[in-house]
């Protein structure tokens, strides 16, 4: 490694004192910038209202004569260019201003100086660029190939990737800055990759409503979550805390970045666990002025495409659950869930012998008979898939409405229609055509008024509403081999499932299978435009419905990002490694897996204490920030509530967000209530299914959608042996990592779960009966 003297010419100066001026003389630039730009705008608006209201004044003048009139076609022409161009130059100058903004109160958050062969410099990184008068970087966005050094390197030779592929540099110094208002409030040199200093300093603090952007100190192994451009599926699997969804977030950004002109951000979708969610991360994007991308939940989506239908969701599920769920349901709803059960579907879709067709129907009365149907679909070729043979019934009936619009056009009823048409009204039916004779109009008149008339044919069969999607899956569970679970008891299922379905009802585990069922035999319900999917907490979704999603946008890559020890929702019915299983299922698709371990969003007492409920630990390590120990609290049941009160009091004086998170929505429901009766001051606040944002303060919340979720300090509530059984292990885990700082857990005795984490020493306890037990042996 070359020694490189930092006081040579080329790199800038190093002393705070240095560092200081050069931001002060930044600010400067973006404040006489902003001056400019303003004028610049105000410029460009006037300009472009002139140009606007000349182009309306030439036309004005000239359209009488012909040969004028082709002159201003010309000029109109030109004007429109000239319009465009300057809108085009006020959008630029609005963007530039947006930019100068965001980087006036802390313009920069690193600095990298670099030996290259054509010398020294030092480069500044901020969260978007901006240049000087000379052309020159004063920051360069975080996204910049270059700044891949400062999240990448450590000190000595590195390389970077750029369009025109890797470049070498000698990285001789890294630093870290935390620009307040314009002050620097902070600086570490970090001799390996970003340095801890920063890392403590941003994660010591209280936590926020809202998730903050992390460009400042993104780590390497998240980086390359973030810059990966080339894998079409990249599955997360990381510990809880570990930013996986900080990572998310910034690939988003980088990849808008990255692929600015071919990509927008309504062409990216993401699956978020819950709308709380949705708005939790909702500042992240436009911190770094970008737009957000499109939100969905697993239920909005699910309900969409089941019009009709209530589709029952992960957390109705869950509920259900929570009284135990027998064998045999787990076994088949397993089944249902993997991606054999897809191909089965898929197979079945490709040959399906017999479709269950409806009649279409106007007025009360048979237009196209389901018998019709069945007779065009059985004339095709044996050969032909299934989903062909449909297309040809649909093509054949489209064929027959037209000629029935043809013939009924000449019906007496029509005449009579036509008698009484307005002349605007004739208007919209002809649609301002020309005919060469009134014959002709007359004809094509009768014929809208007709197509009109049958209007709801024409739709149901674009829409497909001539196959009963429902019973079609009833006959494919019917002859559908498995060996998870008795015929019988595999008949009754689907008896059940044709049940829900009367009363429009379904449960999760269909809704999958069925809509790939519906697609594929109707050739539908693919979205081309969506060219990349982000799904947060992918362990709560089977290989089933990731296969449907992958198959909803064929042109979209995907993340998934999750935490197989998170797994609330399947723990009481799944086993076996979900990630394999997600990875299994696209056997075809360019993937890559990567795991983040280190923990960051819980003290280390926290992390270390949570890690050790899991059954075996999966290398997770905690980062190295120390905070008080874990509480367990036993109390006597009498006294369990009052004690709340007063731990959530003493929580809350220290911290501005306090959570109390409970196993199911019901518990939260029934304790926000009694806490506001018993101790209005505190204000407890509900957060169920229905809430779109977290608040500051106290909260009480089931644990499942605490989910990606953060807080100063959480409360688990009542974990004692009747709550807490021997295999919630992930569920307490998924509790403890959403406290940043503290952790007390309420209970009336000791669940037999706590004993090893407890006898490890991780966790302390108050002075109850079990004291002496719980004690932390040495
Ligand atoms: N590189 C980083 N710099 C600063 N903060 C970070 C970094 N990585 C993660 N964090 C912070 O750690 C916390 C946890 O991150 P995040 O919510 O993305 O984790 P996660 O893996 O999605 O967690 P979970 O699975 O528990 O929901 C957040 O407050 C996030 O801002």
């Amino acid at each position: 490694m070359t020694v490189i003297d930092h006081t040579e010419a080329g790199f800038l100066p190093i002393s705070r004192a240095a560092e200081q001026l050069r931001v002060d003389a930044v600010r400067n630039r973006i404040a006489t910038r902003l001056h400019d730009v303003a004028t610049e705008i105000e410029r460009a608006h006037k300009e472009t209202t002139r140009i606007e209201r000349s182009y309306g004044e030439s036309t004005k003048v000239n359209i009488t004569e012909i040969d004028d009139a082709m002159e201003t076609n010309a000029a109109v022409q030109q004007q429109k260019q000239m319009v465009a161009r300057s809108v085009e130059n006020e959008q630029i100058l609005g963007r530039e201003q947006k930019v100068l903004r965001r980087l006036q109160p802390s313009p920069y958050f690193g600095r990298i100086d670099v030996v290259d062969p054509d010398g020294k410099e030092s480069l500044y990184i901020g969260t978007g660029s901006m240049q000087d008068e000379d052309g020159e970087f004063l920051v360069y966005d975080w996204r910049a190939p270059i700044a891949g050094v400062y999240y990448n390197g450590v000190l000595g030779p590195v390389t970077y990737d750029t369009p025109g592929g890797k470049r070498r540099v000698e990285l001789a110094r890294k630093r870290q800055f935390r620009i307040q208002k314009g002050k620097i409030t902070n600086l570490f040199d970090a001799s390996e990759t970003i340095g801890d200093a920063m890392l403590q300093d941003v994660l010591g603090q209280e936590s926020g409503e809202q998730m903050q952007n992390i460009v400042a100190t993104i780590q390497r192994e998240q980086n390359s979550i973030i810059r990966d451009t080339t894998s079409q599926l990249l599955i997360v699997q990381g510990a809880a805390g570990s930013g996986k969804t900080a990572a998310i977030l910034q690939r988003v950004a980088y990849l808008l970045y990255h692929d600015r002109h071919s990509l927008t951000s309504d062409q990216l979708l993401m699956f978020s666990p819950n709308r709380m969610f949705a708005g939790y991360i909702s500042e992240v994007l436009p911190s770094l002025g970008e737009k957000n991308m499109i939100q969905t939940t697993l239920s909005e989506f699910l309900e969409l495409r089941h019009a009709g239908i209530a589709v029952q969701s992960l957390f109705e599920r869950y509920e259900i659950d929570q009284d135990g769920v027998p064998a045999a349901t787990a076994a088949m709803r397993a089944h249902k869930e993997s991606a054999a059960y897809m191909n089965a579907v898929r197979e079945y879709a490709l040959h399906a012998p017999h479709l269950h067709f409806i009649d279409i129907e106007l007025d009360g009365r048979v237009f196209f008979s389901k018998e019709t149907m069945a007779k065009i679909y059985h004339e095709q070729p044996q050969a032909m898939s299934a989903a062909d043979k449909f297309a040809a019934v649909r093509k054949t009936l489209m064929r027959r409405l037209n000629l029935r619009i043809k013939m009924e056009a000449s019906s007496d009823w029509v005449d009579d229609a036509m008698a009484g048409l307005t002349e605007s009204q004739v208007r919209r039916y002809t649609k301002g055509e020309q005919f060469a004779t009134g014959e002709d109009e007359v004809t094509a008149v009768a014929r809208a008024v007709v197509a009109e008339k049958f209007a709801p044919v024409y739709t149901a069969l674009y829409d497909d509403y001539f196959i009963d999607i429902y019973a079609q899956y009833r006959a494919f569970l019917d002859q559908h081999e498995q060996d998870v679970t008795t015929p019988d008891v595999w008949a009754e299922m689907a008896r059940a499932y044709s049940r829900d379905v009367e009363r429009h009802k379904l449960l999760l585990a269909d809704a999958a299978p069925i809509l790939y069922l519906r697609d594929l035999l109707t050739g539908s319900g693919e979205n081309h435009a969506v060219k990349a999917v982000f799904i947060d907490e992918m362990q709560d979704y089977s290989p089933a419905l990731l296969m449907y999603v992958h198959h909803a946008f064929p042109n979209a890559n995907m993340t998934l990002l999750g935490d197989r020890e998170q797994d609330v929702f399947g723990s009481s019915y799944k086993h076996g490694d979900a990630t394999a299983a997600i990875a299994a299922a696209f056997p075809r698709l360019r993937s890559r897996v990567l795991e983040l371990n280190r923990a960051y969003r819980s003290s280390r007492q926290i992390t270390d204490f949570a890690t050790a409920l899991l059954p075996k630990n999966p290398g997770i390590q905690a980062f190295s920030r120390d905070g008080v120990m874990p509480r367990l609290e036993l109390a006597p049941r009498s006294q369990l509530n009052q004690r709340l009160v007063q731990r959530a009091a003493e929580l809350r004086a220290r911290h501005p967000r306090v959570a109390i998170i409970t196993r199911s929505a019901k518990e939260a429901a029934g304790l926000t209530l009694q806490l506001n009766e018993q101790a209005p001051e505190l204000k407890a606040q509900l957060l169920d299914a229905n809430a779109t944002g977290v608040g500051t303060g106290l909260m009480v919340l089931p644990v499942y959608l605490a989910k990606g979720l953060e807080f100063d300090a959480c409360i688990a509530w009542q974990v004692d042996q009747e709550h807490y059984g021997p295999k919630d292990g992930l569920i307490l885990y998924t509790v403890a990592t959403r406290a940043q700082h503290e952790l007390l857990l309420l209970g009336t005795d000791t669940p037999d779960l706590l004993q090893g984490p407890i006898h490890a020493g991780l966790l302390v306890t108050n002075g109850t009966p079990d004291a002496a037990k719980l004690a932390p042996s040495d």
